[in-house]
């Protein structure tokens, strides 16, 4: 089957019997994200947000299709995540049927629950997870103060960049983010210092859980790829700019950004997001094509996300004052340069083996001017030019007490716009050295 098709489930006079998704934000019936979530008093399982409630796919498990239904029985959605798109697509239509009809109103009325009483947990075990560059405006803007004789390397247009990150220290949106110890050697100094970053920062990314994956050692072709991507969060890469700047060469990103990375915890499905794809933008005069192994017609055509993404920042004082986020940056993911089932196909083209629960980061996702950049090294350019917040605040890079919120909105003529709901951490002292 197709992998990304509209059907009744995405149509816009659709209603659910649950009042308040009906006008919702983030999750109206037109979304349906899974997740983990535990009630008050209980322990975590699969559920469905559906407006402000959370619906527990066990209380309903005999309602649902056979194939999905087995998988529902565990506290992580990797089983989920391993099935075949199609029997993916056939709990899509079981959950809007159960949440739009009357016919077992009352059963599935047992297993909601108050979003606002749960709390919320990863929702996968990740196994893997790797983040890639695929933002050229960020490659750009951070290359010119990384590397200013040569800000793009001759590779970036060929072949998608990417690292191995570290699964272990990915969280779910809330959890504090203990600003990490590390070596910083600053310019003008001989030799290097072990302490608190200095130049703390976050990366605005989009993260993709991966769905069934390959076997070891056979590559997934590009025109399967999006059989492959179970779903979309969002991520907050975290950097420690000193750190990374002393560390990265020759082998990449280590300390600087392993310390900790908070996702937002709903999986937004690859079906959810099927009316909000568009065209790749297409790529600048005398850029080369992707090579064959990367390239498919249908992916150019729909392979790009009509998202739009935000970046917010709230300090100490402002939270104190009871003031509202500052809005930093405004985005869209079609700033990507590869589409992400070129990533993945990339990623499994050498015969790396993908698993269901992996995560993938698209890398940081930024604009080639200062509206939607997507990180604090560009936009206060490497720390130069301190930004001005409407409080008489100013920040270069983080300081104890700061929160920063993604957020992302898919939008598109004829459909009912969908979010991603938070993903938010605030940033905690480092621990005395
Ligand atoms: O250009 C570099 O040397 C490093 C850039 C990064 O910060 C790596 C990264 O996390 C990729 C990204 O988010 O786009
Ligand atoms: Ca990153
Ligand atoms: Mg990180």
């Amino acid at each position: 089957m197709s992998a990304f098709t509209i059907d009744e489930t995405h149509d816009p006079a659709l209603t659910s019997w649950v009042e308040s998704a009906n006008g919702h934000a983030d999750f109206p019936i037109q979304n349906l994200p899974l997740g983990i979530f535990a009630p008050p008093g209980g322990s975590p399982r699969i559920g469905v947000a559906i407006g402000d409630q959370i619906l527990d796919l066990g209380v309903v498990a005999r309602l649902l299709p056979d194939a999905a239904a087995r998988t529902i029985g565990g506290a992580t959605l990797n089983p989920l995540m391993a099935l075949p798109q199609a029997d993916r697509v056939a709990l899509r239509r079981a959950l809007s049927r159960l949440l739009t009809g009357e016919a077992h109103r009352r059963e599935v009325e047992d297993g909601l629950f108050v979003a606002a009483d749960c709390a919320l947990h990863l929702p996968a075990a990740i196994g893997d997870y790797t983040d890639f560059y695929a933002g050229i405006h960020h490659a750009l803007n951070i290359g010119k103060q990384f590397r200013p004789d040569n800000p793009l390397l001759p590779n970036y247009k060929w072949v998608p960049i990417g690292y191995h990150g570290r699964a272990s220290s990915i969280r779910a949106s809330g959890m504090p983010v203990v600003r990490p110890n590390g070596q910083r050697k600053a310019p003008d100094a001989d030799v290097p210092s072990y302490g608190p970053s200095r130049r703390l920062d976050y990366e605005l990314e989009l993260g993709v859980w991966v769905g069934p994956g390959n076997a070891l050692g056979t590559p997934i072709p590009i025109a399967q790829a999006a059989e492959h991507i179970a779903g979309f969060c969002l991520l907050n890469d975290w950097s420690a700019r000193d750190l990374q700047a002393w560390e990265y060469q020759p082998l990449g990103p280590f300390l600087a950004k392993n310390f900790q990375t908070t996702i937002s915890p709903w999986v937004i499905t690859a079906e959810a997001l099927a009316p909000f794809r568009i065209a790749q933008p297409p790529r600048p005069e005398g850029d080369p094509a992707p090579l064959p192994y990367l390239l498919d017609a249908a992916d150019q055509a729909k392979g790009a996300l009509g998202l739009s993404l935000e970046v917010s920042l709230l300090t100490a004082t402002m939270r104190e004052a009871g003031a509202a986020p500052f809005a930093l940056s405004k985005g869209s993911a079609a700033n990507m340069y590869w589409t992400v089932a070129q990533l993945v196909s990339h990623h499994a083209s050498n015969g790396c083996n993908l698993a269901p629960g992996d995560l993938l980061g698209t890398g940081t996702i930024s604009t080639p001017d200062a509206s939607g950049m997507g990180s604090l090294m560009e936009l206060s350019r490497n720390g130069q030019q301190p930004l001005a917040l409407p409080n008489g605040e100013t920040r270069t890079f983080l300081e104890d007490g700061d929160e920063i919120i993604l957020s992302a909105r898919a939008e598109a003529a004829g459909a009912v716009s969908i979010g991603f709901g938070d993903c938010r951490a605030r940033i905690l002292p480092a621990p005395a050295v």
